[in-house]
């Protein structure tokens, strides 16, 4: 069963279409990346399907597991407990600076708790061992007790994982997460993504810029211009030519100069759009 789906939607703002039509599938288990140049609705997109915006008045769905998140530009009433099931990882690292690593982590368990002991940070000891275990599995276990912001930014984003580990997360929806992190910390932030999707079975979004982290992590991608679906297909059919194809000169900014993985040629997946159509 399709752990994310996505149905007609469209957002625009002011007149402009952020998002047109758009609808995809990502099933339970799944590690999908979703590309597209600078503007090409990326964001937008992860930020509709997080429930945290609304799409236009008309038509859109978007569906989390058997559950509707938002339907006709309207979020459910339950909207809020579905966002228990998706954790959400940002490109500008989204920790409290001032608190410690562990009390970031555990953020995550506020949403299967009750308030009063959310707010007065009361914690049970097994809640503050899950945290430690999260920690561990993204391999930052030793930061722990630091304050957030001591953190390298791949730390912070591997801490941010952590956290919708401890929030029992089914889905895991990350929006460039790795776009401000030198190549050594993107890799271990993306085998960190990898580990947790293959490991816990949990299903994972990740937009990205550069398509090398795509082939390289997720066996499909989805490709965004201007706010449609232009590709949904394997990995590894996005060779630099096939690029070319569908972003014209703006291929570039999707390609790193000095490659770290380089591409199999293969040639499937579904081309949407007119210019496509016919190539
Ligand atoms: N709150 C907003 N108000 C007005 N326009 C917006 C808003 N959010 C996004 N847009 C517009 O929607 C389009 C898609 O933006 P979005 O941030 O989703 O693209 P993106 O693919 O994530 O880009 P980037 O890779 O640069 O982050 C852009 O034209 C952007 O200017």
């Amino acid at each position: 069963m399709a752990d994310v789906r996505v149905e007609e939607l469209s957002k625009s703002f002011s007149g402009q279409k952020a998002l047109n039509a758009v609808s995809l599938s990502v099933e339970a288990g799944e590690m999908v990346a979703l590309i597209g140049a600078s503007g090409s609705g990326k964001s937008t997109l992860i930020r509709h399907i997080a429930g945290l915006v609304r799409g236009d008045a008309r038509g859109g769905l978007v569906r989390i597991g058997e559950r509707t998140m938002q339907h006709n530009g309207r979020l459910s009433a339950d909207a809020k407990t579905i966002r228990r099931g998706v954790g959400v990882i940002f490109q500008q690292f989204n920790l409290v600076n001032r608190l410690a690593v562990i009390t970031n982590v555990l953020v995550g368990v506020l949403g299967h708790v009750p308030q009063w002991r959310g707010t007065l940070g009361l914690f049970t000891r097994a809640e503050k061992q899950a945290a430690l275990v999260a920690l561990d599995r993204v391999g930052i276990a030793h930061t722990a007790h630091r304050r957030a912001s001591t953190l390298s930014g791949g730390q912070q984003q591997r801490a941010a994982i952590a956290r919708a580990l401890v929030q029992k997360a089914k889905v895991i929806l990350a929006d460039e997460p790795i776009a401000s992190l030198d190549p050594a910390s993107a890799k271990k932030v993306m085998e960190t993504l990898a580990t947790i999707n293959r490991d816990e079975g949990i299903t994972v979004l990740v937009s990205l810029h550069q398509v090398e982290y795509a082939r390289r992590y997720c066996p499909r991608t989805i490709a965004l211009r201007d706010g449609a679906v232009a590709f949904d297909g394997p990995s590894t059919a996005l060779t630099s030519d096939f690029l070319k194809e569908l972003y014209g000169e703006a291929s570039e900014e999707l390609v790193l100069p000095d490659a770290p993985f380089q591409p199999h040629a293969s040639r499937e997946g579904i081309l949407h759009g007119p210019k496509l159509a016919t190539a």
